[in-house]
């Protein structure tokens, strides 16, 4: 197999969320866990988006992970790689966007690496390097409540300063607008004048096109879906890659009880759970008892089981900020965000040993969780649920075949729930 593109994704909705963007603009694609072992069977695809658990970790650990995984890629062949990020930056001063960037851009012996989060078709844009979300730049959006990463400063040139060993300058919309030449002309002023990084802002989908073009001509960038699309657009439009069909569904389809667990405290997932529990058992975990109580997860699975022969049932974690806060206050941050992560999977991997094949999961890092729990080594890409959120085929499951929709916390609309069980039937 000869990569045309290979991505590291920080973490596993992130992950699904581009593969699906590279699917949708014609590239086979496959999302893997990690790098997969030499004995697991892959098909013949264009790109790889390798999944990493790294985005609330230790830097150091994240590094060794993402140039790990770096490696992998561009011995199957891949020139150009793309590390995605969350659409929303998401990150604290320690890390671990700026620390990753600055040791793979050391080893693909580049100058001055392209960075943008944007993705319009989710309301991400950047703008004089300030990310928005939706209309609110992103400290005014939901994300400054974040439970692990709360985003205070929308200024990404002075966010990934705070991170990065080197400077960081600005590639504006003026100049992304002027095409692709601009942008690599600027590049290469930010280049000399001693920048490692540039923000690069992109608010229409025609400026990521420019972008992609842009950022082929580099050996590493580093963005969000949006930059997917931008790149994926590039290879074909070069003739590097042919574009494919997508294959909506992959093998049979997949019976069996179906369940979502929600661990993202986000506020499109609060609403979502709120809307779901009009129609379907809703059983809210109470955080307090899980980081004190080792039966929980049990109880939980009893009340599942009472349930989930007839309708799909969902158990959710999630609280709003102020309890989270409370929680955090009481237990610490990470201590509190892994006992319910690992709670989380417990409760996973007894529903799927009760016959559960269909699975949501809601947040990035719960799903990491889950999916390492479940030891599922990759995935084909199915249907589009809603912008990012892509129906996952197992692939080398030891559980049989199993669709999963692993959902970012702040994507999908009101009713993701119910339409993506409609979907996964
Ligand atoms: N009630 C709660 N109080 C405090 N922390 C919680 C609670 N419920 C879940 N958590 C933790 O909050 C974190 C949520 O992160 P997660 O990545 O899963 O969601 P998200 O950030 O909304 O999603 P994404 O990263 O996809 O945007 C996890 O570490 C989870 O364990
Ligand atoms: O880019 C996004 O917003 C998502 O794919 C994500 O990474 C959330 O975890």
């Amino acid at each position: 197999m000869t990569l045309s593109l290979g991505c590291i994704a920080d973490d596993y909705t992130g992950a699904s969320d581009l593969a699906n963007t590279l699917a949708k603009e014609g590239l086979r694609t496959i999302q893997t866990i990690g790098i997969p072992t030499d004995d697991l069977a892959l098909p013949e695809v264009d790109a790889i988006v390798v999944s990493l658990k790294i985005r609330s970790i230790a830097a150091s650990e994240a590094v060794e992970r993402a140039r790990a995984s770096d490696r992998w890629l561009r011995e199957r062949g891949a020139d150009h790689v793309m590390y995605k990020i969350c659409s929303t930056f998401d990150s604290t001063d320690k890390g671990n966007i700026g620390p990753v960037l600055d040791s793979l851009r050391a080893d693909a012996g580049e100058t001055t690496v392209l960075v943008t989060p944007a993705f319009p078709q989710t309301g991400r844009t950047v703008y004089q390097g300030n990310l928005f979300v939706g209309a609110a730049p992103l400290n005014e959006s939901p994300l400054k409540d974040h439970p692990l990463n709360p985003m205070h400063d929308a200024n990404l040139v002075r966010v990934l300063a705070r991170q990065s060993a080197a400077a960081v300058g600005l590639v504006d919309l003026a100049i992304v607008a002027r095409g692709a030449e601009a942008i690599v002309e600027r590049l290469a002023r930010l280049a000399s004048d001693g920048n490692g990084a540039a923000i690069t802002d992109a608010v229409f989908e025609s400026d990521l096109e420019a972008i992609g073009a842009a950022a082929l001509r580099q050996r590493l960038s580093i963005g969000a879906s949006g930059l997917g699309l931008g790149l994926a657009r590039g290879l074909i439009a070069a003739g590097t890659v042919r574009r494919h069909q997508r294959t909506a569904v992959y093998g049979k389809p997949v019976a069996g009880p179906a369940a979502v667990l929600a661990g993202s405290c986000s506020q499109a997932t609060l609403k979502q759970i709120a809307n779901a529990e009009q129609t379907m058992p809703v059983l809210r975990l109470d955080p307090e008892k899980l980081m004190n109580r080792r039966d929980e997860a049990q109880l939980a699975l009893d009340w599942a089981a009472e349930r989930m022969a007839r309708t799909p049932v969902i158990i959710a974690s999630s609280s709003n900020p102020d309890d989270v806060s409370r929680l955090q206050t009481r237990y610490g941050r990470d201590a509190v965000g892994q006992v319910i992560e690992r709670s989380l999977a417990a409760i996973a991997e007894g529903l799927v040993e009760r016959g559960v094949r269909r699975l949501i999961v809601a947040g990035g890092e719960t799903s990491g969780a889950v999916v390492d729990r479940l030891a599922i080594p990759a995935f084909q890409l199915g249907q589009e649920i809603v912008a990012g959120v892509p129906v996952l085929h197992s692939i080398g499951s030891r559980h049989g075949d199993m669709v999963l929709a692993l959902k970012s916390g702040n994507f999908g609309g009101e009713s993701f729930f119910a339409d993506a069980l409609a979907i996964m039937a």
